[in-house]
């Protein structure tokens, strides 16, 4: 048997017991490690093909992984077994770095992950909470659009005319940042004496999306003092904890002068526009409030909104715009919607607008069917031995989901399921919202992701600003058709190369 070769079905099934699912033979020590590649999502997508297989069982050093790649698979388990496989598997990073996992996204399945996910949807996340903040949004897109008009003019006086390109990657980036540190703190960070907040973010990213061999094989942990990565997630902790540390206090003196905020009457602390972290101080010192908060909780549950907030959502704006740059068909008939439909009264288009414009909603679900930010979203860890599509699989087993490779699995999507046709998703109901397991971007179930109306109001809002006020083409001459589209490597998959267009003011 070769160490590639999977065991096929046929003697899976000549077991007695229910068979585990299939598994590629594995090294001494680093079991599958070798065989994940740059691009995980891809690696599994062409396993999972290769052997028909929509469960996989693997092993990274000492932990077994299941890999999920067909959308009956991810019902199965996310929606029969949802319970059971709502537990998460603990990392020695995230623990150093997230207060020892007291995120909502990383702390384990119990008390706490119900009451501060219960916090999170009712006091942070809420529809009601995100249309009571539009004018954040609004205005930070505004922002967005006056800095390329700016960089427009300016190049035209310089360069007698020719004009140069925006770097769209870089302030997409800034705006999902920006608008979440409003949101959170009140205030924007931009650097500076403030100690440069998004460059502390990217370090942040980039240590927990390192690989850490420690993780998967325990008596190796020592390969990461003598490479320094241990140094680096302590210099990192320390830099964010105290960054955390000043907000919390410029949090806590807001609430002394203000007074301890009361609910009203939908229960909502403080009034829907007060900072995330005023909410949160609010558990933490309320005694009265059935759930508290410890300090660290308040700082980790912040870090959450920034981890799982800011990446994602610039991610999914850059694509959205380079697919509509590499199409000049469907780019040209959403600026048709949106300039007849929103007409020139208004500099910029504001949320109110957002409802009417059809064709922007199945834009923005092609791209997120075909560029999921988190590929094979975020592992789960199973609770109890169990059955899953007739294979056995143990407690303890690490689960990942390919929503990538479910996104373009041609069962699921007959027509076409490479090509970028936002056509596909008229006249279906198919949406993101965790029921319809063929497009799961933001996972399912009780650990789906909460944060889907905020992210989705900074997207809409800021592809069909930029879209209505600007024409875009690449720079040199590049045909849009040729942009290069691919992949970063690392927790969100992103452009490698920043996106680069050129400006024409329309609006
Ligand atoms: C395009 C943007 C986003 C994408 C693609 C995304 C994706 C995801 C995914 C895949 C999960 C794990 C789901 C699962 O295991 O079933 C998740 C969880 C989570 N997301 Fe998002 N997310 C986005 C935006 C946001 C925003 C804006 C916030 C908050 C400001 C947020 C906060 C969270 C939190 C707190 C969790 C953990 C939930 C839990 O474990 O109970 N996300 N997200």
């Amino acid at each position: 048997v070769s160490y590639y070769a999977l065991p096929t079905r046929k003697n899976n099934l000549q077991r007695k017991n229910p068979p585990r699912p299939p598994s590629p033979p594995k090294l001494p020590v680093l079991g599958n490690l070798h065989q994940v590649g740059k691009f995980p999502y891809r690696t599994f997508a062409r396993l999972a093909k290769q052997y028909n297989a929509p469960l996989m069982l693997f092993r990274f050093g000492s932990r077994p992984i299941m890999i999920v790649s067909t959308s009956e698979a991810a019902r199965e388990v996310m929606k029969v077994h949802d319970l059971i496989t709502s537990d998460k598997p603990t990392f020695q990073t995230g623990n150093r770095l997230l207060y020892g996992s007291r995120n909502i996204a990383s702390t384990l399945y119990g008390e706490y992950w119900r009451q501060a996910r219960r916090l999170c949807v009712l006091h942070l996340l809420s529809s009601r909470k995100v249309r009571a903040c539009c004018e954040v949004r609004e205005e930070e897109v505004g922002l967005l659009v006056n800095r390329i008009k700016q960089h427009h003019h300016h190049q035209h006086q310089r360069a007698g005319g020719g004009a140069t390109a925006v770097n769209l990657s870089e302030l997409l980036s800034r705006l999902a940042n920006d608008v979440i540190c409003r949101m959170a703190f009140g205030r924007k960070y931009d650097g500076g004496a403030n100690g440069g907040f998004r460059d502390l973010m990217v370090e942040l990213m980039s240590v927990l999306g390192a690989f850490n061999v420690g993780e998967f094989i325990p008596w190796l942990s020592w390969v990461n003092r003598v490479t320094g990565f241990d140094a680096r997630v302590d210099r990192v902790a320390r830099r964010f904890d105290e960054f955390l540390e000043g907000t919390v206090l410029e949090g806590e003196a807001r609430l002394e002068k203000d007074g301890n905020k009361s609910a009203d009457s939908a229960g909502v602390i403080g009034d829907t526009q007060a900072p995330f972290i005023d909410i949160l101080l609010h558990f933490q010192k309320d005694s009265s409030e059935e759930f508290q908060l410890e300090r660290d909780e308040v700082k980790a549950i912040i870090m959450d909104m920034f981890l799982g907030g800011t990446d994602t959502t610039s991610t999914l704006m850059e694509w959205a715009m380079s697919e509509l740059v590499k199409h000049p068909r469907v780019m040209k008939k959403l600026q048709e919607e949106l300039r007849s439909k929103i007409g020139r009264e208004n500099e910029t288009i504001c949320e109110a607008d957002l409802d009417r414009l059809d064709y922007l909603a199945l834009v923005i679900k092609e791209t997120i069917r075909l560029h999921p930010p988190i590929p094979m979203l975020s592992p789960r860890r199973l609770m109890q031995d169990t059955t899953m599509s007739g294979h056995d699989v143990s407690a303890g087993t690490m689960i990942l989901t390919n929503a990538w490779a479910i996104g373009r699995d041609p069962v699921d999507w007959p027509e076409s399921p490479e090509e970028f046709w936002p056509e596909r998703f008229l006249n279906t109901s198919v949406d993101f919202r965790g029921q319809d397991f063929q497009l799961i971007p933001f996972g399912a179930g009780r650990r789906g992701c909460p944060g889907i109306s905020f992210a989705l109001a900074v997207v809409e809002l800021a592809v069909a600003n930029l879209v209505r006020s600007f024409d875009w083409e690449l720079p040199d001459g590049v045909a849009g058709e040729d942009l290069d589209m691919s992949e970063s490597v690392g927790i969100t998959a992103h452009r490698r190369l920043p996106l680069l267009a050129l400006p024409t003011i329309v609006f």
